[in-house]
């Protein structure tokens, strides 16, 4: 398989395939910049190009993991070697339809992952177009699966959902670590003690969600008791709007998504 791009997203992903047992010698990435290809064959040892070339002619699966600002220069440069191929694309916003506008094939996957997949605790989105069958799609389940869980989306807007709820999530989730922290500070903690308090209580609460039947309302309201502390900073939250803001934030990032493709799907 080869990867287009070599950056943060792509780095993930072989890291996952190469930890679950996929030999770097079936890896090719092509990355222009020198210092992440040398860091790619530091990290992984797998073989590093700097521009697309007849070496990608033969590939089963090649991954765009490039920025929706690159795509399309990027797609022409390699298009004329993959026409075989299966294609899976991570990039924000850009529609399967470009994608298949500049590979001249419509056997293309688009998937929205999110970082937390370089710890294997991924949370990817993916749709698939009608031109890609079973096999396919179980292969892209095999690739995506080593990077953490998966959710497949029966419509391709919906991944501009998935990209504002899960993809930039993980920014929101450090947002708040960095607010938690710094009040934790403010009241006399040290920055590692706050720090530490933080991110265990995000994985406590999350693990504890994850392996209950119970909504998160009613997991909120058991920490919540009656005139206490907790009460006291959640009315606080719901009296400046946190949760209105919150959701408006999300149908900004959905909306940029939506952007990227009119800007950059061209
Ligand atoms: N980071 C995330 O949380 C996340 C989550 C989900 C999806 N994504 C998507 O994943 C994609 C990659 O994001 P990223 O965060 O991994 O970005 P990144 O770290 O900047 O990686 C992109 C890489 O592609 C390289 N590149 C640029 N032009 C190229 C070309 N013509 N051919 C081959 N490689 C080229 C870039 O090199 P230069 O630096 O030299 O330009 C860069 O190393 C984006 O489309 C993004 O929407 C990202
Ligand atoms: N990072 C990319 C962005 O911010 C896509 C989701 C996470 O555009």
């Amino acid at each position: 398989m080869a990867f287009i791009g070599g950056g943060n997203m792509a780095s993930a992903i072989i890291g996952g395939l190469i930890a679950n047992g996929l030999p770097a010698s079936q890896i090719t990435v092509v990355e222009p910049f020198e210092a992440a290809r040398d860091a790619l064959k530091a990290k992984f040892g797998i073989d590093a190009l700097p521009t697309a070339s007849a070496a990608l002619a033969g590939q089963d699966l090649v991954v765009w993991a490039v920025k929706p600002q690159t795509f399309k220069d990027a797609a022409a440069a390699a298009a004329p070697h993959t026409a075989q191929a299966l294609h899976l694309s991570v990039a924000a916003g850009i529609t399967t339809d470009s994608i298949a506008q500049w590979l001249g094939t419509g056997r293309i996957v688009r998937a929205m992952p999110n970082t937390p997949a370089l710890v294997g605790k991924g949370m990817t989105g993916l749709f698939a177009r009608p031109e890609v069958d079973a096999e396919g799609q179980a292969l892209i389940e095999r690739v995506i699966g080593t990077t953490g869980q998966l959710v497949w989306v029966d419509g391709e807007a919906k991944l501009d959902a998935v990209t504002a709820l899960s993809g930039s999530g993980p920014a929101y989730v450090f947002l708040f670590l960095e607010a938690m922290t710094q009040a934790g500070v403010d009241m006399g903690l040290t920055a590692p003690q706050a720090y530490q308090l933080a991110v265990a209580t995000f994985q406590g609460a999350s693990e504890l969600a994850a392996r209950s039947d119970e909504p998160a309302s009613v997991l909120r309201e058991r920490v919540t008791s009656k005139g206490g502390t907790t009460y006291a900073a959640i009315t606080h939250m719901q009296q400046a709007g946190l949760p209105q803001t919150f959701i408006a934030a999300l149908r900004k990032a959905e909306a940029r998504a939506q952007e990227l493709a009119q800007e950059f799907g061209r």
